[in-house]
């Protein structure tokens, strides 16, 4: 919804754990909602989270029964961008984080949407320049909107300025995350990893270095961020949250951009060699069960 409370018509690219997240909850502030994913497994696994999900919100009193079936109907499942984008006022763009897939998804997708909608892209910390490249003169619809995980209960979500952005794309997208129920900030300038992965990064490497040192178990170094800082969750467990390979691609953008203090740990590597990607393949640094 925008601030005067209309539907609007969201076509979210990418089923991920992102993607299914985004949908979910844009689908529960009433927007109609077409989720696209070229795999038609990672559609139903969404779907299925999506399922749990507000079955949790549900158990916990913030969802009455009723509203279940109404908000996974109001998700279209599908498996082509084309129709998908048909019609829409907003394009939330949530799949693997590499410039060239992303270019390819923008590139289809501002072919077949129509020509005011606002295209955003939740990349953690790529370009929002490079990913708007391709379009030419759409560049200017083209606006980070970068979602946290779990997307339905995260409180922000940080927008960020291309340099080819124009204003109202910037204002429009503000709206459609106030419409979310999200609080926003705004990196003006468009810099590898914003104001929040940079951050994030950070703590991640540290935690990665001191296991890489062997100076704790990872429980005792995700321990230790928790209970001396308050954080929810150690950043060894954020990454099996968030996916390992996500963590890599995201340092591999970062240490390019901003160099040697975001090179990316042997140990991080060998665990997406191994496919030990943490929640999503069942095991990361600790074992899910999978
Ligand atoms: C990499 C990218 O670019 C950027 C990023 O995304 S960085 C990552 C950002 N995210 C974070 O840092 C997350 C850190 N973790 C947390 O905030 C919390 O651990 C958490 C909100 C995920 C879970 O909360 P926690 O208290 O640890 O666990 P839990 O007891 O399972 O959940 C708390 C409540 O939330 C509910 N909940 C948790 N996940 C849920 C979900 N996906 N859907 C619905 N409800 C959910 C639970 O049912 C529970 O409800 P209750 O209190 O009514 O029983
Ligand atoms: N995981 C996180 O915590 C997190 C948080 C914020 C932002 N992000 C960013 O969100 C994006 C998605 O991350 P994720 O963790 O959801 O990844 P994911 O691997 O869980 O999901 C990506 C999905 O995109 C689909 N996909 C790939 N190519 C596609 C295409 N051409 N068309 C349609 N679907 C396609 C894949 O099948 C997959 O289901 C990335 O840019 C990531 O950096 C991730």
């Amino acid at each position: 919804m925008t601030d005067n409370g209309t539907v609007q018509k969201v076509a979210v690219i990418g089923g991920g754990v992102m993607g299914s997240g985004i949908a979910q909850l844009a689908a529960t502030v009433g927007h109609e909602v077409r989720l696209v994913d070229v795999s038609p497994e990672r559609l139903e696994t969404a779907l299925a989270a999506i399922g749990t999900s507000l079955d949790r919100f549900i158990r916990s009193g913030r969802l009455e029964t009723d509203q279940r079936e109404e908000i996974l109907g109001r998700i279209t499942p599908a498996t082509r961008i084309p129709e998908a984008v048909e019609g829409v006022d907003v394009v939330v763009e949530a799949v693997l984080e590499r410039l060239e897939v992303k270019h390819q998804v923008m590139t289809e997708v501002a072919a077949h949407a129509p020509a005011e909608a606002i295209l955003g892209t939740n990349t953690s910390q790529l370009s929002i320049t490079a990913i708007g490249s391709v379009l030419g003169e759409g560049a200017s619809r083209v606006v980070g909107m970068h979602f946290f995980n779990p997307a339905v209960l995260m409180r922000l979500v940080e927008l960020v300025k291309g340099l080819e952005t124009s204003e109202d794309t910037l204002r429009r997208a503000e709206d459609f995350a106030r419409s979310l129920g999200k609080e926003t900030v705004v990196c003006l300038k468009d810099s590898p990893g914003f104001l929040t992965s940079r951050i994030s990064a950070i703590l991640r490497m540290e935690a990665l270095h001191m296991l890489e040192e062997g100076l704790a178990s990872p429980e005792d170094i995700d321990k230790a961020v928790r209970l001396a800082f308050n954080h929810p969750m150690g950043p060894l467990e954020l990454g099996d949250f968030n996916g390992l390979d996500t963590y890599l691609d995201a340092l591999t953008g970062l240490h390019a951009a901003h160099g040697e203090r975001f090179r990316p740990p042997v140990v991080l590597r060998n665990m997406v060699a191994a496919g030990r990607l943490g929640r999503k393949s069942g095991r990361g640094f600790y074992d899910h069960g999978g």
